[in-house]
């Protein structure tokens, strides 16, 4: 029997054929991506918008519950911005990169795994018991160099900011085989324990490789990759990492992390990385079960495959 507001029989049949076909499009990528690890950077808009915020903790608990293995690695740039600002304490960024003195660095350890990694950690948990948060200064999971920026082809100190030149993945595996999300705070000591700040970025591509992950996936605020940003029709679909190594040199500061992090996590043996747009609500879950995907694909050379 239909009540007074049920759509006619035949709007239903229709948008059921519609919501049946959404969900078997997933079937080649659910058989493809079982039991696969997929490294995704959460950060942007997906960051800070409270509705995104949620929909991006359904994502990884859906992609878990089909089977995958997420592995979450989170940024944080504008909340430390925000605390430091709070606190009173000057900051600047040089080549993309915070100048961070050890002030800095306790708000920047203080904001990521005490502020920006337990809401994330909470919102994924909202769902069941499923993610523990852990920074790099955990069972050594990064080791970090101290690294510059280079600003008008100088170099320039910029204190307390690492690469990772180590990662040991075992408790990230442990969480893992245990069924769980590990959610990564980007914090790493030195060889010499001296922890440092390192960007997000940077340290999912390192993770990803040392995972030997599937894929890496990117948020960002903006569709994609531009080839001549800010024009919009020059969104770049897919690319391969000698296309982007060309293309490197001519990105602005923002970008440039991130593509460097694609290029290393391909060059490094992870067969796609992708940079997808955060402000669209589940974006993770279009990317990876949709054969169309969203954003900026980077491939390996043919040689690298
Ligand atoms: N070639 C490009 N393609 C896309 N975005 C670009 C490009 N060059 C610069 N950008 C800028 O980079 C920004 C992404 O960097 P950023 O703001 O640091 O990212 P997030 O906050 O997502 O970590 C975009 O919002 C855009 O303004
Ligand atoms: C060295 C450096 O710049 N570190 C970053 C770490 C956080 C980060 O990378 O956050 P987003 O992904 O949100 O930019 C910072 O201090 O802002």
């Amino acid at each position: 029997m239909t009540g007074p507001s049920d759509p006619p029989a035949t709007d239903r049949s229709a948008d059921a054929g519609e919501k049946a076909a959404v969900l078997v499009e997933a079937l080649p990528w659910l058989q493809r991506f079982s039991g696969a690890t997929v490294v995704v950077k959460y950060g942007g808009n997906a960051m800070i918008d409270e509705k995104l915020k949620r929909t991006f903790a359904q994502d990884m608990v859906f992609l878990r519950l089909a089977g995958l293995h997420p592995v979450v690695v989170h940024g944080g740039g504008p909340q430390i911005s925000a605390m430091l600002e709070r606190l009173g304490i000057p900051g600047e960024f040089r080549g993309g990169l915070r100048v961070t003195t050890p002030e800095t660095m306790d708000v920047v350890r203080m904001v990521l795994f005490g502020q920006v990694g337990r809401e994330l950690v909470g919102l994924i948990n909202a769902h069941g018991p499923f993610a523990v948060g852990i920074s790099g200064e955990d069972a050594q999971l990064f080791t970090a160099a101290r690294r510059g920026a280079v600003v008008d082809g100088e170099p320039v100190d910029i204190g307390l900011v690492g690469d990772v030149v180590s990662v040991n993945p075992d408790a990230v595996l442990d969480i893992v085989r245990a069924g769980r999300i590990p959610v990564v705070s980007t914090i790493a000591p030195d060889a010499d324990g001296v922890v440092h700040n390192v960007n997000a970025d940077t340290a999912a591509a390192a993770l990803a490789v040392a995972l030997e992950a599937a894929k890496l996936v990117v948020l960002t605020d903006v569709e994609g990759l531009y080839a001549n940003w800010p024009d919009r029709s020059s969104l770049i679909d897919r690319l391969d990492a000698q296309a982007l190594e060309q293309l490197l040199p001519t990105l602005d500061s923002g970008m440039r992390p991130k593509m460097e992090a694609c290029l290393r996590a391909v060059r490094g043996g992870v067969p796609r990385a992708h940079v997808i747009d955060g402000r669209l609500a589940h974006s993770v879950l279009l990317e990876v079960f949709t054969s169309q995907g969203i954003g900026t694909m980077v491939l390996p050379e043919e040689g690298d495959r």
